[in-house]
């Protein structure tokens, strides 16, 4: 699965050399926690997807299934079951007791012995209760077994998962998050199972003592009650599979959703910077719709539990309605049989039935799925996600140009004041320009603009060759020095890189590293540091095009110097500096002094004479030593 953040995701796909794109940001990997600089990885992958356990546990990586959990307690469920015999009774009674109240008491006049009867429904609910009491004691013994294999399983796999290196080949520490996670999922499975061992034994015996009180009653009552419950259960049933189907799609969808947000949220800071905020709420998209598909289609067979419902628990009553009539007459049932068979359908079955049926259907499936995910071997891929659209082309410039800005014109919001207000430049290829101006006269906007991470709102920008945008926050990630400056450049050799290093004066950094192979860990580098690797990168591009917005700011004059020398000796190269000394200016050909209306842009000499402006920021600077 493509990941914005993974090295070769989103963008920095849309970067790399040779892509259809004309630029290159060398900002691809996220902030960590703390702002430091991390290697983009896998974490949000590894996390939400678990991986097996080593091969020799093959059982303990096998799904664990719901009868798995119930293997070796059978001592368990036979106390269970006993004390569930206790309902049954009490429900039994229910219909029973009330049927002869009515037939041998009331309808004879003989109070006292429907009274007594009476008094014996109400004996068994204090008894059911306190069978249903020991029955919760029962489930416990059963469940909490279940929660501790889960955790186990857990527990183990995240050790596995960190050991082995998350299945990458290199060792990452345990994320304990994942192990939180999972260990809530667990705590879901066992309140789940508990529930549904309570729901599914309540149904069964609730539904045994009121079909013996049938029977004892009047057996003809089963052929009106028995086959519309025996249908409405069996549509259900049937229904089961599909069912759990499509609760584990919803669960995957809705799992995509929090795993694409989150990364999204991680990296929002570089998907600013690099301007994919559209690509990058595209693909959030892709995983929205998906999850209301799953959640339209898991509602709509909630229709199915309705019919069920209305089968098994509502027509049962119909029908009896319709048949009393003759059942009555025929004397094929009494009157107290026929009100004790209502007492059943409406007191036990159907509130039974329903129960049975929203915990089946929500909790038993939910159930299921999280099972399957928690100990299954090898969770599904997500879906592939569609391509980012590609950066906007580069068009020729005229003839002798690198770069040309044509009435450029960008605000940031339709309503917004424009940041730069038709805007017309030409640089030459080879051309060594300084960009200055006050803060917020859009220096960094041009960049940004310049390198095609922002759209015009009118005008254009021309670009003959490939742009290469170094930000003021120098990117690297964990990983080797090599891989760091070769990083937009896969197929820059180690002499490519040492020969970039050298050339921005971060030879002695990368000796200290321990050369090409040395191991980089952003948060043990310096800002100054971080940048000469980021600078080194940009030279090992291919891009011909380097901007540096304020690139250089943490390192000293003379080691800005001697990096912007490098860039402009670079063969081929048009360079952008937007510069914060004046020395930066001094060494350009040409400088771009941003001003709104008064943007002028001429050699230093010129500008000395020309641009008030220009005078006060060279004052204010402070001296630097020359370069
Ligand atoms: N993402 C944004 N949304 C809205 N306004 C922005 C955004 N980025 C910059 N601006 C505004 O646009 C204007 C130009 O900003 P820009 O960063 O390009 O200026 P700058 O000259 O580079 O400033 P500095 O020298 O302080 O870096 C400023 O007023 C800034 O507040």
């Amino acid at each position: 699965m493509r990941k914005f953040s993974s090295r070769k995701g989103a963008l920095g796909a849309t970067r790399r050399p040779g892509a259809a794109a004309g630029h290159q940001v060398d900002a691809v990997p996220r902030l960590g926690p703390a702002g430091a600089v991390e290697e983009p990885s896998v974490e949000g992958k590894a996390a939400s997807r678990p991986r097996r356990a080593d091969a020799p546990a093959a059982s303990a990586s096998r799904p664990l299934r719901l009868r798995d959990a119930l293997r070796g307690q059978a001592r368990v469920v036979g106390v269970l079951l006993a004390w569930s015999v206790l309902e049954a009774g009490q429900t039994f009674l229910l219909g029973y007791a009330l049927a002869r109240a009515m037939d041998d008491g009331f309808l004879r006049g003989r109070q006292g012995t429907g009274l007594w009867w009476l008094g014996l429904a109400a004996v068994g609910v204090p008894v059911g209760a306190y069978g249903t009491g020991r029955v919760f004691r029962g489930v416990a013994a059963l469940v909490e077994p279940l929660r501790d294999r889960l955790v186990r399983r857990v527990v183990r796999r995240g050790l596995g998962d960190a050991v082995r290196g998350g299945g990458s080949g290199a060792a990452r520490p345990a994320d304990s998050a994942v192990v939180s996670r999972l260990t809530h999922q667990v705590e879901i499975a066992r309140d789940a199972f508990g529930g549904l061992v309570m729901v599914l034994r309540s149904f069964v015996f609730t539904a045994a003592g009121a079909l013996a009180g049938m029977i004892a009653l009047a057996p003809v009552l089963l052929l009106v009650v028995l086959p519309p419950l025996a249908a409405g259960v069996g549509l259900f049933v049937a229904a089961l599979r599909p069912l759990a189907r499509r609760q584990d799609r919803f669960l995957s969808a809705d799992e995509a959703v929090a795993e694409e947000c989150g990364e999204l949220a991680a990296g929002l800071r570089d998907i600013t910077a690099c301007g994919a905020r559209e690509p990058m709420a595209a693909r959030a998209d892709v995983r929205i719709e998906a999850a209301q598909r799953a959640a339209r289609s898991l509602a709509r067979f909630g229709v199915v539990r309705t019919a069920a419902l209305a089968i098994g628990g509502q027509l049962p009553l119909v029908l009896l309605l319709l048949t009393a009539p003759w059942l009555l007459s025929s004397h094929r049932v009494t009157p107290g049989a026929l009100l004790g068979a209502f007492a059943y359908l409406t007191q036990s079955l159907q509130p039974a039935l329903q129960n049975l049926l929203h915990t089946l259907g929500a909790a038993g499936t939910r159930l299921g799925v999280i099972l399957a995910r928690l100990t299954a071997p090898e969770p599904p891929e997500a879906p592939e996600l569609p391509e980012p659209p590609a950066p906007p082309a580069v068009t020729a410039t005229e003839p002798g140009l690198a770069l040309q800005l044509r009435r450029l014109t960008f605000a940031y919001g339709p309503g917004a004041e424009p940041v730069l207000r038709d805007l017309d430049l030409g640089v030459a290829q080879g051309e060594h320009l300084a960009v200055v101006g006050p803060s917020g006269t859009g220096k960094s906007t041009l960049a940004g603009l310049v390198a095609g991470l922002l759209r015009p709102a009118a005008g254009e920008v021309r670009r003959n060759g490939e742009v290469v945008l170094v930000p003021q926050e120098a990117y690297v990630f964990r990983g080797t020095v090599a891989e760091n400056v070769g990083y937009l450049r896969p197929e820059a050799g180690p002499d490519d890189v040492l020969a970039a290093v050298a050339a921005v004066g971060a030879d002695a950094l990368v000796a200290a590293l321990g050369g090409p192979e040395g191991a980089v860990d952003p948060a043990e580098l310096s800002a100054g540091e971080r940048q000469l690797l980021a600078l080194a990168r940009t030279y090992a591009a291919r891009g011909r095009i380097v901007v540096l917005d304020e690139a250089t700011c943490h390192l000293d004059a003379a080691a800005e110097a001697r990096a912007e020398r490098a860039f402009a000796a670079r063969p081929a190269t048009t360079l952008l500096v937007v510069a914060h000394r004046i020395s930066s200016a001094r060494r350009a050909d040409r400088t771009l002094v941003l001003d709104g209306p008064r943007t002028v842009c001429a050699p230093h000499d010129t500008l000395l004479a020309a641009s008030p402006l220009y005078r006060d920021l060279t004052a204010a600077w402070s001296p630097a030593p020359a370069g």
